[in-house]
């Protein structure tokens, strides 16, 4: 069995890209210090605490159980915080990435695939966007993903290392089985919070921005399901594994979907009223974002299946009754 070092495996989307690898006949085995993920979503192989910015630590658990590849996911990723305390972003982001691919190197690791971001892009320039559209990135979070980006592509250029820079659009939903789902604390992203706000005694939900040029005021963006964004992990890993060359590929539907019409798809979901409260714009927040994401049709034989913004929320709405409401 080939195993696959996942760092941040016990996160949001490591967890869901241990449960595809798994299901498709890999070894998962996870690297993840805890300061935000759960041990209890751990389920598909052993469990390695410690921090990716330990190079002992890593060089031990490679020798451990010799991986083929790595899934890096372990970082920090609250756009906000990135911007009060760039510090922590640049030492778990940039130090930790780099601490990884020095030790994925020196143990001649053949893979690696990298959770980027579509935040690289900052501003886009243009709809869709496409893998080539520029990185101008806006805040420190994605900032951090570049340099890791370009240290990567630099790795790979120089020692051989064949890579994927996953840049996904806004992860969501949880595993349609209920193994698994979204567990961030404090949590900072839309439906979660618009899901908790509805079985709350005073839903109120903040909607920030309805200036925008978009139909109904609302900002845009790209949600793609976590189990969608798992399985293309596993076809990238597979691409690498048959000579595919290495890329960095948008992971996202393609289907833009403003911050209202979620909104109206948790209200579906739960069956209850939402109290929505129009506020100003978020600083830092681009006004529409949706990806083109035909490379990782055409190269990867991606295709995402959750696509419905109904499927989504539904299935982060069934995660919520049965694990974590009150
Ligand atoms: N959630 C999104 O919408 C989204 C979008 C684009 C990119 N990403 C990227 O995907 C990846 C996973 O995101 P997520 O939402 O699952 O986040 P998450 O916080 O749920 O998972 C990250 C995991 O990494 C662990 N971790 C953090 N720093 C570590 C370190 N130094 N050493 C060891 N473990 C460490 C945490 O404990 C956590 O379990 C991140 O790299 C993030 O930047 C997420
Ligand atoms: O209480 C809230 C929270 C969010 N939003 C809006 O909802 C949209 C989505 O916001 P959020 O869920 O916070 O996601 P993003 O800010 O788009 O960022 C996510 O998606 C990015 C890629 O688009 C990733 O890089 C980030 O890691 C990930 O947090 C934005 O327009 C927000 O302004 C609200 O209106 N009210």
């Amino acid at each position: 069995m080939i195993t696959v070092l996942v760092t941040g495996g016990a996160g949001y989307i490591g967890s869901h890209a241990c449960k595809a690898l798994a299901l498709a006949g890999y070894q998962p085995v996870c690297v993840d210090n805890l300061s935000l993920g759960h041990a209890d979503a751990v389920k598909w192989g052993p469990l390695e605490v410690g921090d990716i910015r330990n190079g002992a630590f890593l060089n031990k658990v490679i020798a451990k159980y010799a991986p083929e590849a790595v899934m890096h996911f372990a970082a920090s990723s609250n756009v906000g915080e990135s911007v009060t305390d760039p510090a922590k972003y640049y030492s778990n982001n940039v130090v930790g990435s780099l601490n990884l691919l020095e030790a994925v190197r020196q143990n001649g690791i053949e893979h690696f695939i990298l959770s980027s971001t579509c935040a690289t892009y900052g501003i886009p320039e243009s709809l869709p966007i496409v893998e080539t559209s520029p990185q101008n990135p806006i805040n420190p979070y994605g900032a951090t993903k570049l340099a890791v980006e370009h240290a990567l592509a630099d790795y790979g250029r120089a020692y051989g290392l064949k890579w994927a820079s996953m840049r996904y659009f806004n992860a969501a939903g949880a595993d349609l089985e209920g193994e698994l789902g979204e567990r961030h604390t404090p949590e900072t992203h839309v439906i979660p919070l618009a899901i908790m706000a509805a079985f709350s005694h005073s839903p109120a939900f903040n909607v920030l921005g309805t200036d925008y040029p978009t139909p109904d005021g609302s900002a845009i963006r790209d949600y793609i399901h976590v189990t969608d964004l798992a399985e293309a992990h596993v076809k990238g890993l597979d691409y690498l594994r048959a000579g595919g060359e290495s890329s960095a590929f948008n992971l996202g539907t393609g289907i833009g979907t403003t911050v209202l019409e979620v909104l109206q798809a948790v209200q579906t979901c739960t069956g209850r009223r939402l109290d929505i409260r129009r506020q100003p714009r978020r600083a830092g927040d681009p006004a529409i974002l949706y990806a083109a994401a035909n490379k990782a049709a055409e190269l990867l034989n991606w295709h995402p299946q959750y696509r419905e913004i109904e499927t989504i929320v539904g299935s982060a709405v069934s995660w919520f009754r049965h694990n974590l409401a009150a």
